[in-house]
């Protein structure tokens, strides 16, 4: 586990921006080859979102050859609705930067048959090779995703309905009128979110401090899901120092030092001659051309997911590291 500790939010958000550049670019992606981003919702990643299309109109970076995922939507509001996460994603990033179409999944809440979508979605992941990073918030309660508290660790994509606090949590957003938020959701499971080859998630906020101290201080625990990444080979949690007001000063120190002394010692976080010289998982699986249909947010249109594989062809996978091959190949790290 890396704890990465920024002054403020802006600064956190800096650090996973220039983070995320830097993987991309690492990975050195090909249509052949995509870079897989795994994307979240919620006011915590917006900063991150904004630096990412200011350095792709600076020609920094190009997303031409990045598939996203994102992590869920709701269920029952049109996605054309302002707060349904269709509208938030284009309106702070797929707008703006130059992602194909094609390339965007985000779960559909309308489907007809939200059984068959969740499905869908896993086998969409599974045939681009899986998640490369997958980026997340997380919400008061320690929910990833919307995997709310007692949330199986094993879970996969799935329908879910939203715990209270979360309900409470994202009225904000709906006029603070509990009855118009939507009380179910689409979602990845904690399992779908520990296969990504890495994980990095932000958290800001005196409001999150007591998450962030059950997730790391804590052990795994399914009432608080972030816990979940303890298991992970390679997750890092961006936080700013509000965020760490329920820790223990120890625990702050030393994750402190412990990026201090690296980085003095002239560790990379990654050494990019070293990324992609591992295999692939498998190779990647033609994705049924999905049906492009108009939408009002974007003269982009929304790539449907529900065309993938039928559930009955859905494997279900194993993520030992014996067993998946890690594609990003070795790797050298000084935490
Ligand atoms: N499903 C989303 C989560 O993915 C997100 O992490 C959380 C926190 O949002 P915020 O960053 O606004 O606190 O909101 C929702 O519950």
């Amino acid at each position: 586990m890396r704890l990465i500790i920024r002054e403020d939010p802006d600064a956190a958000s800096a650090y996973i921006a220039k983070y995320i550049i830097d993987r991309i670019k690492a990975f050195a992606p090909t249509p052949e080859h995509p870079f897989v981003l795994g994307l979240p919702t919620g006011s915590s990643p917006v900063k991150i979102y904004k630096i990412l299309v200011e350095k792709y109109k600076a020609g920094e970076i190009s997303f031409e050859n990045v598939v996203t995922f994102n992590m869920d939507e709701y269920i029952g509001i049109p996605r054309e609705h302002p707060e349904s996460y269709h509208t938030f994603m284009y309106k702070h990033f797929f707008s703006h930067v130059n992602v194909h179409p094609r390339n965007i999944h985000i779960l559909n809440g309308n489907a007809p048959d939200l059984e068959a979508e969740c499905v869908a979605y896993e086998a969409s992941i599974k045939a681009h090779g899986g998640i490369d990073l997958f980026l997340g918030g997380i919400g008061p309660d320690g929910h990833i995703a919307f995997n709310e508290p007692g949330s199986s660790l094993a879970s996969r994509t799935r329908v879910k309905t939203l715990a209270y606090d979360t309900i409470l949590a994202n009225s904000r957003f709906f006029g603070n009128d509990l009855e118009k938020v939507p009380k179910m959701a689409l979602t990845v499971g904690v399992q779908t979110v520990l296969e990504a080859r890495e994980v990095v998630i932000i958290i800001t906020g005196a409001h999150k401090a007591l998450a962030l101290q059950r997730c790391i201080e804590g052990g795994v625990n399914h009432m608080w899901t972030l816990s979940s990444l303890q298991l992970h080979p390679h997750p890092m949690i961006v936080v700013d120092e509000d965020a760490t007001l329920e820790l223990q000063v120890k625990t702050v120190k030393y994750f402190k030092s412990i990026e201090k002394v690296a980085s003095s010692q002239g560790f990379e976080q990654i050494l990019p001659s070293t990324v992609r010289t591992g295999p692939r998982k498998e190779p990647v699986e033609p994705v049924p051309e999905a049906k492009e249909e108009p939408s009002i947010l974007s003269p982009q249109p929304v790539t449907s997911t529900l065309l993938a594989a039928p559930a009955t062809e859905y494997p279900v996978r194993s993520h030992t590291p014996e067993l998946v091959p890690d594609r990003m190949g070795s790797r050298i790290t000084a935490y």
